[in-house]
């Protein structure tokens, strides 16, 4: 008898997700599925939602009650607004990458690193610091793949912004994660660092098909990097497609008005 061949599981499926502040709809009613492998920037103007999305699809934050089902890899993450009891362990498949690069600054760059293997380990080992020789090895490849090995001893708060950043990524290597969430990872960047990190998560993506959603202010990098595009608007999936179709019209449509003179200037500069 023939076997069943199962569909590999969608790395993010969100159903009708909504979340509302204090009364302000941040996202209402967003669907949107991002297969395993994909590069996908996640856009639009600030306080559109971006940054609420992406935490509610790690199971960061609740969406409101009466919100569909949010999946990681065929896992619930949560559904009606309430978090999965196995949250963690589907947390666990996915790097979270913050602006503020989110290291522990008293600690080495090499320990920050490290901790991404603590879900691997049992508590207490984690807990007394004992990682074993094969994860310690695998901290270390991880900082020589990120280009900053030789930082290794340094205190993580002695490292510029875009080694932190670099440093977040290794700690996702160490982790295992299958997706890397990344939220606003160049905003506080210079443009040299910026494109490093961007170049990184690239690579990820096409070496070991690391599924990546990164919120990104700049449209440029989303063109340059990604090959579609997620465009939010007020809490509103306004664009969903290949990077390629979206048009100077259309970013107008997503960022209003006044993005005309943006694209305006730029075109007139020498
Ligand atoms: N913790 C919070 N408490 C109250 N309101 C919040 C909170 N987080 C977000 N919001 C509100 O939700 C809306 C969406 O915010 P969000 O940060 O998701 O947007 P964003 O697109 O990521 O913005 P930015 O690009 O500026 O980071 C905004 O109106 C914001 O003020």
């Amino acid at each position: 008898m023939a076997e069943d061949i199962q569909p590999a599981p969608v790395a993010l499926d969100m159903r009708a997700v909504s979340k509302t502040w204090r009364g302000v709809a941040a996202l209402e009613s967003v669907s949107l599925e991002v297969a395993p492998g994909e590069m996908v920037a996640l856009i639009g103007p600030s306080g559109s939602g971006k940054s609420t999305l992406l935490r509610i699809a790690a199971g960061l934050i609740e969406a409101d009650r009466g919100s569909g089902a949010v999946a990681l890899f065929g896992r619930r993450v949560q559904e009606d607004g309430r978090l999965s009891r196995g949250v963690r362990r589907v947390r666990a498949r996915v790097g979270f990458i913050f602006q503020q690069f989110n290291l522990v600054g008293r600690v080495s760059l090499y320990a920050n690193v490290l901790f991404g293997a603590l879900g691997q380990l049992p508590g207490w080992r984690g807990a007394l610091g004992l990682f074993p020789a094969e994860v310690r090895k695998r901290a270390m490849e991880a900082l020589e793949r990120v280009g900053i090995a030789e930082h290794a001893g340094k205190r993580a708060s002695a490292l510029s912004g875009g080694q932190q950043q670099r440093g977040a990524i290794a700690r996702a290597l160490v982790q295992r994660a299958e997706a890397i969430f990344a939220d606003e990872p160049i905003a506080s960047l210079d443009p040299v660092s910026a494109r490093r990190v961007m170049q990184l998560l690239a690579r990820l993506n096409r070496e070991d098909a690391i599924t990546v959603v990164v919120t990104l202010h700049q449209v440029e990098y989303a063109m340059k990097y990604c090959r579609r595009a997620i465009a939010l608007k007020a809490g509103r999936i306004a664009y969903d497609g290949p990077i390629g179709a979206l048009t100077r019209e259309r970013l107008i449509e997503i960022y209003g008005e006044e993005y005309r003179d943006v694209v305006d200037e730029e075109e007139v500069r020498p």
